[in-house]
């Protein structure tokens, strides 16, 4: 039985990296959470602090409800998986699997009987007596994982274990280790850069970048609502398409997201459209995944449900179950690498918003304020060509295998419109409606 918490916790190298920054989370008892990240994110960084083999710069880390700071890594009661297993090479399994019982002076007769139950809890019990270098990678994984089991650890951690593994391996491995460490009810935390891996595991995912923490929920919801832009691009394939739009409201009838060459028309009682009046006049970025777009008629008309795009084929990919398309639909995609932290320009332009956002509360009679409040200038992509990287979008669109079109081919694509994600200009997520 094992809870995590994090409390704003922050690791600087002494050469000035920020490797951690400000990152609080919880994790239940039992709880499967994934840290998912690109390589040098701080994801390593964070299972290390709460191992104890690196002290945070600042912050709390508590195990069960108790600060652990002082405590030595040894009365943690956590076990941790690397990614090359550290095995000991002259040791036999049995031996492997053992060793920490032997470090804290269980005896042998108990010693073995754990070790078998663990063996064949895992499926390895038939080469107990062999070493490490005569086993596959697979096996090896295994025997890490009895290593780390037979302790009986209140807390799993797990750096990547099986990034070292081919392919099909890891797609079993994965469900084996989710599926153990759920009948074993220990709390893991399990650290990737794959996102199947993050979202076929995990029953909650935390998404990080540069140190910061940028989203956390279920797999459902951070691919669902991812809260950042980067989250939205950063899980899926194909890539969420994030297309630059410019904000026209007009009132009381629809939100008109001008793409460029075409518009996409969101009527006003969609529950996002007051929201997103906040914008009028301004840029924002819309995401539409591709199970968001179907192939139409080129005669289809927009309503309530669907927009429509008119989009040439610029290539295609297949990929044996399903081909993509990318379309050209004259419209200007986002570089979601430029996003997010370190961009500090303000935006400026904040009055006219205001004055947009007054006069919306005198025609709709409405006093609320609204939740998207945006006194301050922000920082901004959009409006500062020189931070991002503009480049035609090419909308990824699923298409059943091998269609009957080539490059240069129209093709209309129907929109569902309450599929559509939306962020600011800093990439933060643009929620809904009014309080
Ligand atoms: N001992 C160290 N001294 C200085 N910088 C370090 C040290 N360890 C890690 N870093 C830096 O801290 C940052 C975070 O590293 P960390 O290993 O936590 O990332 P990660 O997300 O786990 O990446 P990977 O998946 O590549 O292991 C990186 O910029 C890394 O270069």
């Amino acid at each position: 039985m094992s809870t995590v918490a994090l409390k704003d916790v922050t690791k600087v190298w002494p050469d000035g990296t920020v490797a951690v920054d400000r990152v609080s989370l919880d994790v239940q008892d039992g709880e499967f959470l994934v840290l998912l990240g690109p390589s040098g994110c701080g994801k390593s960084t964070v299972l290390r602090m709460i191992a104890g083999l690196e002290d945070p710069s600042a912050g709390a880390i508590l195990l069960n409800g108790e600060p652990v700071l002082d405590l030595p890594p040894r009365d943690r009661q956590i076990a941790m998986i690397f990614q090359d297993f550290a095995l000991y090479p002259h040791m036999t399994v049995g031996g492997n699997i053992g060793f920490p019982l032997k470090l804290s002076g269980v005896e042998p007769d108990a010693r073995s009987e754990r070790i078998g139950d663990v063996a064949s809890a895992l499926g390895i019990g038939d080469v107990l007596g062999r070493k490490p270098g005569q086993l596959s990678g697979g096996q090896r994984q295994r025997v890490a994982m009895g290593r780390a089991i037979v302790r009986r650890p209140g807390l799993f951690l797990m750096d990547e274990p099986l990034s070292n593994l081919d392919s099909g391996l890891r797609a079993e491995l994965r469900t084996e280790i989710s599926s153990l460490t759920r009948e074993l009810g220990v709390t893991t935390m399990y650290v990737t850069h794959d996102q199947a891996e993050a979202l076929t595991m995990a029953d909650r995912v935390a998404i990080m970048r540069k140190g910061v923490l940028q989203d956390i929920g279920t797999p459902t919801e951070v691919y669902g609502r991812p809260a950042t832009l980067y989250v939205a691009a950063f899980l899926g394939s194909p890539r969420m398409n994030l297309l630059e739009a410019s904000v026209y409201a007009h009132l009381d009838r629809y939100i008109a997201l001008n793409l460029g060459e075409q518009a996409l028309y969101l009527p006003w009682n969609d529950i996002r459209a007051r929201a997103l009046s906040h914008y009028h006049g301004e840029r924002i970025v819309v995401g539409m995944r591709a199970e968001a777009l179907t192939p139409v008629s080129p005669d289809t008309p927009g309503d309530a449900v669907q927009g429509v795009l008119q989009g040439r084929v610029r290539y295609l990919e297949h990929h044996g179950h399903e081909s993509l398309a990318f379309l050209d639909v004259g419209a200007t995609a986002i570089s979601v690498d430029e996003l997010g932290k370190g961009v500090t320009e303000p935006a400026g332009g904040g009055g006219a918003f205001r004055r947009f956002g007054e006069t919306l509360q005198r025609l709709t009679g409405r006093t609320e304020k609204p939740v998207i409040v945006r006194e301050e200038p922000k920082a901004s992509i959009l409006n500062d060509p020189g931070r991002h990287a503009r480049r035609p979008a090419e909308l990824a669109v699923r298409l059943a295998p091998y269609p009957a079109i080539a490059a240069g081919h129209p093709l209309a694509i129907g929109v569902r419109l309450d599929a559509l994600h939306f962020f600011d200009e800093r990439g933060d997520r643009i929620d809904i409606g009014w309080r």
